[in-house]
């Protein structure tokens, strides 16, 4: 199923949400994706608002509850009533928020926060004090040692971000969900907080999954890029946005024009059947996500889209 360096494979990972009071509607938010990612690889997971990145991104640690679908760590399945097993897997696993004012407390000071993992992994094996990890922590992510004893309302956005970071890094995860870290920041920080999530990436050999909008930023930091649309991973590769093939990741690219909206509710088919040049009567039936060449796409002709 893995080799040693995968760190997390989901196979046909599914999330459907119920809503309405008299009659209930389920949304799918992440539909049969199949995932898996290295051992320090970054993925860059891009897609318009609402295409179901976020519950990815969620679905992969376990923050929220599958549907349907498995998860492996290491190869070994991650069975959610196995509480220990479970509590095991959530400390090598973390996530940093688009909003970094939500993530950590107003009340507390920033080395409260910093150390919180460690107030709830209390059995945690800790080298050194806190305040060495403290320290060594404010270090990794370029923080002034000062800025411990601050609110984050005394902080700016890039700086509570790198506060966020260090809390995220104090359990030393072996992968982190970065939940789009730059979009709340000015452009003149994004770069410095991508950076900072690379240099770390390069000391730690953390597996890190990059969810964006902007696909200059995926490209520029995806090891691998997919593409997610409607719930599902549509086309996904290396280096996919210099020769986009699949009709949705070439609109996102620009070198298409727009396609008509749809509702995720009621596509049964392919959701290109109506733009998609190449379409035919099978399209109205799901397609695979199939390998072709250096990617994956999802469509029932991809010979057609070269
Ligand atoms: N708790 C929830 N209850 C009901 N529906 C939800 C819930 N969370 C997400 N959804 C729905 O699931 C779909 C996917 O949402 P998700 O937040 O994963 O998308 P996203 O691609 O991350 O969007 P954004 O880029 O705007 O953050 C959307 O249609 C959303 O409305």
């Amino acid at each position: 199923m893995s080799d040693a360096s995968t760190i997390i494979t989901g196979t046909s990972l599914s999330k459907t949400y119920e809503s309405g009071i008299f009659t209930r509607q389920s949304t799918y938010a992440v539909r049969d994706v199949d995932f898996s990612i290295q051992r320090g690889e970054t993925y860059a997971l891009v897609g318009e608002s609402g295409s179901g990145k976020t519950t990815l991104g969620k679905l992969l640690i376990m923050l929220i509850h599958l549907t349907s679908g498995h998860l492996y760590y290491k190869g070994t399945q991650v069975d959610p009533k196995q509480k220990q097993e479970l509590g095991l897997f959530r400390k090598k696993m973390q996530i940093i928020p688009q909003h970094p004012e939500d993530a950590l407390n107003p009340r507390w000071k920033v080395s409260y926060s910093v150390l919180e993992p460690f107030r709830i992994h209390d059995d945690l094996e800790l080298h050194g004090t806190k305040k060495e990890r403290l320290t060594e922590l404010l270090d990794m992510t370029g923080l002034n040692h000062e800025y411990a004893n601050r609110y984050p309302h005394q902080l700016s956005g890039g700086e509570l971000q790198r506060a966020v970071i260090a809390r995220t890094l104090a359990l030393k995860p072996e992968f982190i969900v970065c939940d789009e870290p730059t979009s709340m920041l000015d452009v003149s920080v994004q770069a410095s907080i991508i950076h900072l999530l690379q240099s770390i990436q390069k000391k730690t050999h953390v597996a890190l999954l990059f969810i964006t909008h902007d696909i200059r930023i995926a490209s520029l930091i995806g090891d691998r890029i997919g593409v997610m649309y409607q719930g599902q991973i549509v086309e996904e590769g290396e280096h996919i946005m210099t020769k986009p093939l699949h009709p949705y990741t070439r609109s996102l690219c620009g070198c298409a024009s727009p396609r008509h909206q749809t509702n995720p509710k009621v596509v049964m088919g392919c959701p290109f059947y109506a733009d998609c040049p190449v379409s035919e009567e099978r399209c109205r039936t799901q397609p695979p996500l199939v390998s072709w060449g250096n990617r994956k796409i999802r469509c029932h002709f991809p010979e057609k889209l070269t």
